[in-house]
């Protein structure tokens, strides 16, 4: 993996830098891209809810101004991380936006404690909101999430979300619950969102998702017994697949695509894919 961005814990006293202008997983663009000169966005008077330090692009300091609404900005506009994902082949600017959207978020989600009500504060030491009455500390907000590719021989099962662009098919995905393991996990969401069993779940590999504060555990297990039974609300339709007849596929930056391209390629002879960092 290139490291052109690493995130690092830099002081917003200090003068001079980039930044990146976030709001509601929005970024501001230009010409020039998401990189705006600091000290010149500060004379804008933007509506500042919180300012982070962020790390390095580049070699570069990078800031973060997270603001309360998307303001007109001339010479500017406004596109979603996800747009960033997926029209623009920088896999490092895209790691630092969806790092900054997820610090922005929880920045700005912690300003208050939740436990006495008091005004946080950004911690000196580690990216951590601080409360100066009753010392609670809250970190960057982060859900474990198992994805699972399961399969039949020459089939994979995939399902729709009614959230999901129209005709798209995906592997299966859900929230880590308190106290379960995430092999727990993966037999509890498959139990509930399709109703079939499985053996033998394996851990492929894993991926941060920042929609909005994911990070996915990938893996694989084989069908065992039961019909498909669509979760009501959460599953719109589930199918079993031939690998030769496809449906459309999630986006290829994803690690449901990734799960998909690795079986297919174990089945087909062909090289492994590659899982975009
Ligand atoms: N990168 C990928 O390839 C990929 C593919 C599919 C899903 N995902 C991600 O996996 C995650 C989980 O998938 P899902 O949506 O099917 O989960 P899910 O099946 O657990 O259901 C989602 C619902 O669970 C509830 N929920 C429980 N715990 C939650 C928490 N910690 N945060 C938010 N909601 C919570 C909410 O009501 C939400 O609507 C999502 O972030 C999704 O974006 C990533
Ligand atoms: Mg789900
Ligand atoms: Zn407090």
């Amino acid at each position: 993996m290139s490291l052109r961005w690493h995130a690092a814990l830099l002081d917003p006293a200090t003068p001079g830098g980039w930044a990146v202008v976030h709001c509601q997983q929005q970024f501001l663009f230009d010409s020039n891209g998401v990189l705006f000169p600091r000290d010149w966005l500060k004379r804008l008077e933007l509506p500042l809810l919180s300012e982070q330090g962020l790390g390095y692009f580049d070699g570069d300091a990078v800031f973060l101004f997270e603001l309360d609404r998307p303001v007109a900005v001339p010479g500017a506009s406004w596109q979603g991380l996800r747009q960033f994902m997926l029209h623009n082949d920088d896999r490092d600017l895209f790691r630092m936006l969806g790092y900054a959207a997820q610090i922005g978020t929880w920045a700005t989600q912690h300003r208050f404690c939740g436990h006495c009500g008091a005004r946080m504060q950004q911690h000196a030491r580690e990216r951590a909101m601080h409360c100066p009455d009753c010392g609670i500390h809250h970190y960057p907000r982060l859900s474990p999430s198992m994805i699972v590719l399961i399969t039949r021989g020459d089939e994979l099962l995939l399902a729709r979300s009614p959230r999901f662009a129209p005709g798209v098919y995906s592997t299966l995905a859900g929230y880590v619950e308190p106290g379960e393991s995430v092999e727990q996990c993966v037999e509890r969401e498959v139990r509930e969102e399709v109703g079939v069993s499985i053996h033998s779940p394996r851990y492929i590999t894993s991926q941060g998702w920042p929609f909005p504060h994911s990070l996915m555990l990938g893996f694989h297990a084989e069908y065992a017994a039961g019909e498909i039974v669509p979760q009501p609300e959460e599953i719109e339709d589930a199918r079993w697949f031939s690998i030769h007849r496809l449906p459309e596929l999630p986006a290829r930056q994803s690690i449901a695509r990734y799960l998909i391209e690795l079986y297919l390629a174990r089945r087909l002879g062909r090289d492994d894919p590659v899982l975009p960092g």
